[in-house]
Protein backbone atom coordinates (compact mmCIF):
# COMPACT_ATOMS: atom_id res chain seq x y z
CA UNK A 1 0.00 0.00 0.00
CA UNK A 2 3.25 2.36 -0.32
CA UNK A 3 3.32 3.03 3.24
CA UNK A 4 0.04 4.60 3.20
CA UNK A 5 -3.19 3.02 5.69
CA UNK A 6 -6.23 4.70 5.46
CA UNK A 7 -8.47 4.89 8.63
CA UNK A 8 -11.78 3.87 8.65
CA UNK A 9 -13.67 4.48 12.36
CA UNK A 10 -18.26 3.77 12.76
CA UNK A 11 -17.48 6.45 15.80
CA UNK A 12 -17.40 9.05 12.79
CA UNK A 13 -19.39 9.24 9.56
CA UNK A 14 -19.15 7.18 6.67
CA UNK A 15 -17.07 8.59 3.91
CA UNK A 16 -18.65 8.53 0.76
CA UNK A 17 -17.50 4.90 -0.87
CA UNK A 18 -14.72 4.94 -3.61
CA UNK A 19 -14.43 8.80 -3.20
CA UNK A 20 -11.97 9.04 0.10
CA UNK A 21 -10.93 7.95 3.10
CA UNK A 22 -11.54 9.53 6.20
CA UNK A 23 -8.35 9.67 7.11
CA UNK A 24 -4.27 8.32 6.04
CA UNK A 25 -1.10 7.54 8.30
CA UNK A 26 1.69 8.01 6.61
CA UNK A 27 4.96 8.77 7.31
CA UNK A 28 4.62 9.43 10.64
CA UNK A 29 1.71 11.57 10.47
CA UNK A 30 -2.46 11.47 10.00
CA UNK A 31 -3.96 13.45 7.33
CA UNK A 32 -8.03 13.59 8.28
CA UNK A 33 -10.67 14.37 5.43
CA UNK A 34 -12.66 17.49 5.66
CA UNK A 35 -15.26 16.70 8.71
CA UNK A 36 -18.62 17.86 8.17
CA UNK A 37 -21.00 18.02 11.15
CA UNK A 38 -23.22 14.61 10.61
CA UNK A 39 -24.07 12.90 13.15
CA UNK A 40 -22.27 9.55 12.77
CA UNK A 41 -25.31 6.87 13.76
CA UNK A 42 -27.82 8.73 11.79
CA UNK A 43 -25.41 9.96 8.87
CA UNK A 44 -27.40 13.40 9.14
CA UNK A 45 -26.56 16.76 9.56
CA UNK A 46 -27.18 17.87 13.31
CA UNK A 47 -30.48 20.05 13.33
CA UNK A 48 -29.69 23.83 14.54
CA UNK A 49 -31.43 23.51 17.76
CA UNK A 50 -28.92 20.93 18.84
CA UNK A 51 -27.67 23.10 21.73
CA UNK A 52 -28.98 20.62 24.59
CA UNK A 53 -28.05 23.38 27.15
CA UNK A 54 -30.54 26.22 25.52
CA UNK A 55 -33.43 26.36 23.62
CA UNK A 56 -31.89 29.35 21.39
CA UNK A 57 -31.98 28.37 17.89
CA UNK A 58 -29.90 31.40 16.27
CA UNK A 59 -27.42 31.31 13.71
CA UNK A 60 -24.46 31.59 16.30
CA UNK A 61 -25.85 28.41 18.51
CA UNK A 62 -26.22 27.12 15.09
CA UNK A 63 -22.71 26.97 14.15
CA UNK A 64 -21.25 26.30 17.45
CA UNK A 65 -22.93 23.23 17.43
CA UNK A 66 -21.86 22.13 13.87
CA UNK A 67 -18.58 23.10 14.77
CA UNK A 68 -18.42 21.11 17.61
CA UNK A 69 -19.71 17.95 15.89
CA UNK A 70 -17.14 18.44 13.43
CA UNK A 71 -14.50 18.64 15.99
CA UNK A 72 -15.64 15.27 17.68
CA UNK A 73 -15.61 14.08 14.05
CA UNK A 74 -12.61 14.51 13.73
CA UNK A 75 -11.41 13.16 17.41
CA UNK A 76 -12.46 10.27 16.63
CA UNK A 77 -10.79 9.57 13.89
CA UNK A 78 -7.87 10.73 15.00
CA UNK A 79 -8.40 8.48 18.14
CA UNK A 80 -9.02 5.26 15.88
CA UNK A 81 -5.77 6.31 13.92
CA UNK A 82 -3.99 6.07 16.97
CA UNK A 83 -3.71 9.73 18.05
CA UNK A 84 -5.37 12.58 19.37
CA UNK A 85 -6.50 16.37 19.31
CA UNK A 86 -3.41 17.04 20.98
CA UNK A 87 -1.57 16.12 18.90
CA UNK A 88 -2.73 18.30 15.93
CA UNK A 89 -0.24 20.16 14.62
CA UNK A 90 -2.28 22.03 10.96
CA UNK A 91 -6.25 23.00 10.94
CA UNK A 92 -7.77 23.81 7.77
CA UNK A 93 -11.42 25.92 8.78
CA UNK A 94 -13.50 26.21 5.44
CA UNK A 95 -16.89 28.75 6.17
CA UNK A 96 -19.30 28.83 4.04
CA UNK A 97 -19.90 32.66 5.15
CA UNK A 98 -16.79 34.84 6.27
CA UNK A 99 -19.30 36.67 9.00
CA UNK A 100 -19.28 33.43 10.79
CA UNK A 101 -15.40 34.11 11.61
CA UNK A 102 -16.13 35.62 14.98
CA UNK A 103 -18.49 32.90 16.22
CA UNK A 104 -16.10 30.61 15.21
CA UNK A 105 -13.46 31.50 16.54
CA UNK A 106 -14.95 31.58 20.17
CA UNK A 107 -15.85 28.11 19.75
CA UNK A 108 -12.52 27.49 18.27
CA UNK A 109 -10.67 28.97 21.18
CA UNK A 110 -12.03 26.33 23.44
CA UNK A 111 -10.10 23.39 21.86
CA UNK A 112 -6.40 22.70 21.68
CA UNK A 113 -4.88 24.46 25.47
CA UNK A 114 -2.22 26.98 24.81
CA UNK A 115 -0.28 25.94 21.53
CA UNK A 116 -2.69 26.05 18.74
CA UNK A 117 -2.15 24.37 15.78
CA UNK A 118 -1.84 26.18 12.35
CA UNK A 119 -4.32 27.10 10.81
CA UNK A 120 -5.89 28.57 7.43
CA UNK A 121 -9.43 29.56 7.79
CA UNK A 122 -11.56 30.22 3.89
CA UNK A 123 -14.77 30.68 2.88
CA UNK A 124 -15.85 29.26 0.18
CA UNK A 125 -19.31 29.77 -1.83
CA UNK A 126 -21.36 26.34 -0.54
CA UNK A 127 -19.97 23.64 0.91
CA UNK A 128 -20.64 19.75 0.77
CA UNK A 129 -24.72 19.16 2.06
CA UNK A 130 -24.77 23.06 2.19
CA UNK A 131 -23.15 22.85 5.81
CA UNK A 132 -21.91 25.93 7.16
CA UNK A 133 -18.54 24.72 8.79
CA UNK A 134 -15.86 22.03 7.77
CA UNK A 135 -12.47 21.35 9.30
CA UNK A 136 -9.93 19.02 7.92
CA UNK A 137 -6.65 18.95 9.82
CA UNK A 138 -3.45 16.83 10.26
CA UNK A 139 -1.75 15.47 13.11
CA UNK A 140 1.23 13.53 14.22
CA UNK A 141 1.15 9.84 15.43
C1 LIG B 1 -17.12 15.55 3.22
C2 LIG B 1 -15.83 15.47 2.55
N1 LIG B 1 -14.78 15.39 3.25
C3 LIG B 1 -15.74 15.48 1.09
O1 LIG B 1 -14.65 15.63 0.57
O2 LIG B 1 -16.77 15.36 0.45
Amino acid sequence: MSGKEPVLTSNAPKPLPGIYSQAIKANGMVFVSGAVPMDPVTMELIPGDIQAHTTKTTDEFEISAQQHQCIKNLSAILEAAGTSLEKVVKVNVFLADMGDFAKMNEVYSTYWGDVKPCRTCVAVKTLPLNTDVEIECTAVL
